[in-house]
C-alpha cells in the first residue's frame, strides 16, 4: 500500500501493530539506523499512526522552513493532555493560531527575550551565588569533600532562576524553596519520562479510553500535584495584592494583569492559561538546560586538554580573585563553543517536539498524509558525516573556525535555526524553542561558574560514562557525580552575599 500511495519508504512492519514490536527504546538512534537503510525521509507505521522521520538538513528545511505553517501543528500525545490542561491551553501543545500567538508572545516578550532576561539579572546572580556557596560547603565539609550530583545541583539552580523569574519572592523561606525545588525535579523527571515512553493510547486512539498502561492516570496525578502548587502560589500572590505590600513586577504579575484584561482581543487569556504557562516554563526550561550543563561537564572531564582551554580563558577573563558574572560571558568565546558542541552531540530534545501536518503534504516527492506524526531527528542531522568532520568527536573548535576543516564558525551555526539547518538544537521556524536566550545564558553561566570556582574529580572507583538514555528530554544514562575542590583565591569569594 505504501508504494501505491507514494508514502516515504520504510519498514514493512506487522499487520495491525506495524513496527511497534521492533521499536528500540533508544528511539533517536533507532531512527538514525532506519534512515541509513531507507533514506533521509522514511515512514514507520506505529499501530494506527503513521510516523514520518526526517533526517537531513535539506529535508528539515523543507518541513520547518519552506512548509513551516503546514507542519506547525502538534499531535498531542495522550500523556500530554492532562499536564497541558487539555491541549489547547499552553504553548508547547497548542496548534499555531491566535491563542498560541498570544501565549508565546507574552512569554517571549515579558520573560524570555534578552531584554526580559536583563531585567532579572540580579536574581540570577543571587541564585548562582547561592549554588556556589552550597558547593563550597560540600567541598570543604568536615570529614572530606562530599561528591556532588552535578545534574541535580544544576537542576535546582536553573529551577530557582526560572521560578524566581516567574513568581519572584512569592516563595520566601529558604527551606520552602528547597522543598519546592526537590518536588519539582521529581515531577519534571516523571513527566518527561512519561512523554518519551511509547503509549498504546497514542498508537491506537480507539483504545485510549482504557488507558491500558495507566499513563493517563499517572499524567492526571502529576498534573494535579503541579496544579496544587501553582494554585497555592497564585493564591498567595493574589491575596498579597489585596494587602499592603506590592511585589516587584514579575511574570506572574504580568500574567495576572493579562488575565484581568481577558486577553488581547483575538484570544482569551484565563487563569488556566496562567497555570499552563507556568507548567511550560518549568517543564520546558529546567531539565533541558541542566542536562546540557551536565553533558558539557562530562565531555570536558573526559578531555582534560579541552578543560584546560576553558580554564585558561576563564583565568584570563575573570581571574581567580573574583567570581564569574554574567557580564563576563560575551568574552568567554571558547566556553560558548563548548556549549554549542555539547548541544550538537547531545541535543536536549533529540527528536524535538514532534510536529504534525494539518493537510496532506509533499516532502521530497513523497506524500505525507494529514495527521502524520513528523519527527525531525536533530540528533542524527547534527552527527551527519556529510556535514560534520569526525561527527562523533567532541571538538568545540569547529564552532570557532580553527578546527582545520574549513567549515567552522559559519554564521548559520548559531542557535537561531537559520541557514542550512545543519545545526538546529533548538529547532527552526515558527515553533523554534521559545527559551533560547534563557537557555543560552543559563547554561553558559552555570558551566562557567562550575569550572572557574572548582576543580572536579570523579569519586574513587567511579568511571566516566557518557551513555545516553532516550526520552523526550535526553539524559545521561548514569548521573555525573564529581567531587569539587575550591580554586578561587579566597574562601570569602564563595559566600552567598
Ligand atoms: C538547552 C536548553 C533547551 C533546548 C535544547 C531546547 C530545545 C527546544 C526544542 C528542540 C523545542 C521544539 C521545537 C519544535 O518543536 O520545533 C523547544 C520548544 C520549546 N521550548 Fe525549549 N529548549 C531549551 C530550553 C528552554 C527554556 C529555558 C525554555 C523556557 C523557560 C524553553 C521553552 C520552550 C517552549 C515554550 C517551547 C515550545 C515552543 C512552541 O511549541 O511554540 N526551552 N525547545
Amino acid at each position: 500500500r505504501r508504494g501505491k500511495k507514494n508514502l516515504p519508504p520504510g519498514p514493512a512492519g506487522f499487520p495491525l501493530v506495524g513496527s511497534l514490536p521492533s521499536l528500540d527504546p533508544e528511539l533517536h538512534a533507532y531512527f538514525a539506523r532506519l534512515a541509513a537503510r531507507y533514506g533521509p525521509i522514511f515512514s514507520i507505521r506505529l499501530g494506527s499512526k503513521l510516523g514520518v522521520v526526517v533526517s537531513s538538513p535539506a529535508l528539515a528545511r523543507e518541513v520547518l522552513r519552506d512548509q513551516d505553517l503546514l507542519f506547525s501543528g502538534r499531535d498531542v500525545p495522550d500523556a500530554a493532555r492532562s499536564i497541558s490542561y487539555g491541549g489547547g491551553q499552553n504553548i508547547v501543545w497548542n496548534p499555531v493560531g491566535p491563542k498560541w500567538r498570544l501565549l508565546r508572545r507574552a512569554c517571549v516578550r515579558e520573560m524570555l527575550s534578552p531584554a526580559g532576561m536583563d531585567a532579572v539579572r540580579g536574581l540570577r546572580s543571587r541564585e548562582f551565588r547561592a549554588t556556589l556557596a552550597h558547593l563550597h560547603r560540600q567541598a570543604v565539609a568536615e570529614g572530606g569533600a562530599v561528591p556532588v550530583d552535578v545534574g541535580a545541583q544544576m537542576f535546582l539552580t536553573v529551577m530557582n532562576v526560572i521560578t524566581g523569574t516567574l513568581w519572584g519572592g512569592t516563595i520566601g523561606a529558604e527551606e520552602e524553596r528547597a522543598a519546592v525545588g526537590k518536588e519539582f525535579r521529581h515531577l519534571v523527571a516523571e513527566i518527561t519520562e512519561m512523554l518519551g515512553a511509547p503509549n498504546v493510547s497514542d498508537f491506537f486512539p480507539a483504545l485510549a479510553r482504557f488507558d491500558l498502561q495507566g499513563i493517563r492516570g499517572k499524567s492526571d496525578e502529576l498534573k494535579e500535584r503541579f496544579n496544587q502548587m501553582f494554585a497555592r502560589i497564585i493564591e498567595k500572590r493574589v491575596s498579597k495584592q489585596d494587602g499592603e505590600a506590592t511585589p516587584a513586577p514579575d511574570f506572574l504579575e504580568y500574567m495576572l494583569k493579562l488575565e484581568k484584561e481577558g486577553g488581547d482581543g483575538k484570544a482569551e487569556f484565563t487563569m488556566t492559561n496562567v497555570k499552563a504557562l507556568l507548567m511550560d516554563m518549568v517543564v520546558g526550561g529546567t531539565e533541558t538546560t541542566s542536562n546540557t550543563v551536565e553533558w558539557a561537564m562530562a565531555e570536558l572531564m573526559r578531555q582534560p586538554r579541552l578543560l584546560g582551554k576553558v580554564r585558561e580563558e576563564l583565568d584570563a577573563v575573570v581571574g581567580r580573585d573574583a567570581v564569574v558574572e554574567e557580564a563576563h560571558l560575551p568574552r568567554l568565546r571558547y566556553l560558548h563553543a563548548v556549549i554549542k558542541e555539547t548541544l550538537r552531540l547531545h541535543p536536549a530534545l533529540p527528536l524535538m517536539v514532534p510536529h504534525c501536518n494539518s493537510a496532506d503534504a509533499t516532502v521530497a516527492g513523497y506524500l505525507v498524509p494529514a495527521g502524520a506524526r513528523v519527527f525531525v531527528n536533530v540528533w542524527a542531522i547534527m552527527r551527519d558525516p556529510a556535514v560534520w568532520k569526525d561527527p562523533a568527536e567532541f571538538i568545540p573548535e569547529r564552532f570557532l573556525g580553527d578546527d582545520g576543516d574549513g567549515g567552522g564558525s559559519r554564521s548559520s551555526w548559531d542557535f537561531n535555526g537559520g541557514g542550512e539547518l545543519e545545526y538546529l538544537p533548538f529547532g527552526s521556524g515558527r515553533r523554534i524553542c521559545a527559551g533560547i536566550a534563557m537557555a543560552d545564558r543559563m547554561s553558559s553561566y552555570s558551566l562557567a561558574m562550575l569550572l572557574q570556582a572548582f576543580d572536579w574529580e570523579l569519586p574513587p572507583g567511579h568511571r566516566l560514562d557518557l551513555a545516553e538514555r532516550f526520552g523526550i528530554v535526553m539524559k545521561k544514562a548514569t548521573p555525573l557525580v564529581a567531587v569539587p575542590t575550591p580554586r578561587l583565591s579566597s574562601p570569602h569569594l564563595y559566600s552567598a552575599a
